[in-house]
């Protein structure tokens, strides 16, 4: 089984110690992205991975691509380009202060200047089960969104599973009206098999009238001919915050139980999900089971540092058995 997911790799620049970025002089690099979490976390959980993307044609480049090996990506498919690679900083959270990402100059990046013909689909997809596209290609530069608008079309050609993830930021569309976002989502959308997303992408993207989740979802998928649609949250009950997801497929709604999590580092959260997901389709596992085992991945994402999941099967199924209570292992 490969999967190929399509996407911007990022340079992520934490702050250590839980400082704020004006405190101090350090920086931790990693290198992330929504396809590097999902495959890296596919990878440990035993698939085939290969990422399509592009990179600058220099040092970093290079680091970034002996990353990804480090994670079990392929870099078969990275292809080098330009001098600049988007990043970002993270301050982290703690207590009930938020974690904050600080974006920086995306738009010039390698990835999101190259042009959509230096892309091969067709051989690219060849030896690929399930590809992956990343929602925020949609809001970057018209090369992202043409490049992966053709991969969708390509893919759907060749009957591959097609996933796609909303992702929707509205801080990285605050230029774009919300007719031109939306028309750029129903764009791609009938060439999706797996949507990812949240019912506020249904109601506050594409418009549909707020009338009950199984409603909206059934006219979602029978408007876009989609076979899958789950999406997660991260919320607070008593004081105490949740992690929870749901599928909805065929007319019924499968929800998980919501499991308590202390954040250490939110984000990568819904990519650890949807690789739970994808996880669980692949093996044709009940929905309750994929559920339980995709939430479980989120919240140990989400107690670790770092936006890559890199829990194996494992890991996960132990965290699920002992319900999370386990406080030592290997003693
Ligand atoms: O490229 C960007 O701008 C992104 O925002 C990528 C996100 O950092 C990851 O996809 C993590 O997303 P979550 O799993 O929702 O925390």
């Amino acid at each position: 089984m490969k999967i190929l997911s399509f996407g911007e790799v990022m340079l992520r620049l934490t702050v250590p110690e839980h400082m704020l970025l004006e405190q101090s002089d350090t920086v931790r690099m990693s290198t992330v992205g929504t396809g590097v979490n999902l495959l890296g976390s596919l990878s440990h959980l035993g698939y085939q991975t290969k990422i399509l993307t592009q990179v600058p044609d220099n040092s970093l480049g290079k680091k970034v691509a002996a990353d990804l090996r480090k994670l079990g990506i392929s870099d078969e498919c990275v292809e080098y380009s330009g001098n600049h690679l988007g990043s970002f900083f993270v301050e982290l959270g703690y207590g009930s202060r938020p974690e904050r990402v600080i974006y920086q100059d995306r738009l010039t990046s390698s990835f999101c200047q190259a042009e959509p013909d230096e892309y091969d689909f067709e051989a690219m997809l060849e030896d690929v089960d399930y590809v992956h596209i990343c929602g925020i290609t949609l809001s970057l530069t018209n090369k992202t969104r043409t490049a992966a608008l053709k991969l969708a079309e390509m893919a759907q050609r060749m009957r591959k599973t097609v996933c796609f993830d909303f992702n929707y930021r509205i801080g990285l569309n605050e230029d774009t009206s919300h007719s031109v976002m939306k028309e750029r989502y129903e764009e791609i959308l009938p060439y999706v098999d797996v949507a990812f997303g949240s019912i506020r992408d249904l109601t506050d993207l594409l418009d549909y009238p707020d009338i009950g989740a199984q409603h909206i979802f059934k006219h979602f998928m029978d408007d876009f001919d989609i076979e899958y649609f789950a999406g997660s949250n991260l919320g607070q009950k008593d004081s105490k915050k949740c992690f929870e997801g749901f599928i909805y497929h065929e007319g019924e709604l499968y929800r998980s139980k919501p499991r308590e999590v202390d954040v250490l580092d939110r984000i990568g959260g819904r990519d650890a999900f949807a690789s739970g997901i994808i996880t669980g389709l692949i093996e044709h596992w009940d929905y309750d089971s994929m559920l339980q085992f995709a939430v479980a991945n989120a919240v140990m994402t989400q107690e670790a540092m770092n936006d890559v999941p890199i829990f194996d099967k494992n890991d996960i199924f132990d965290y699920i058995q002992c319900d999370g209570k386990n406080d030592l292992i290997g003693y």
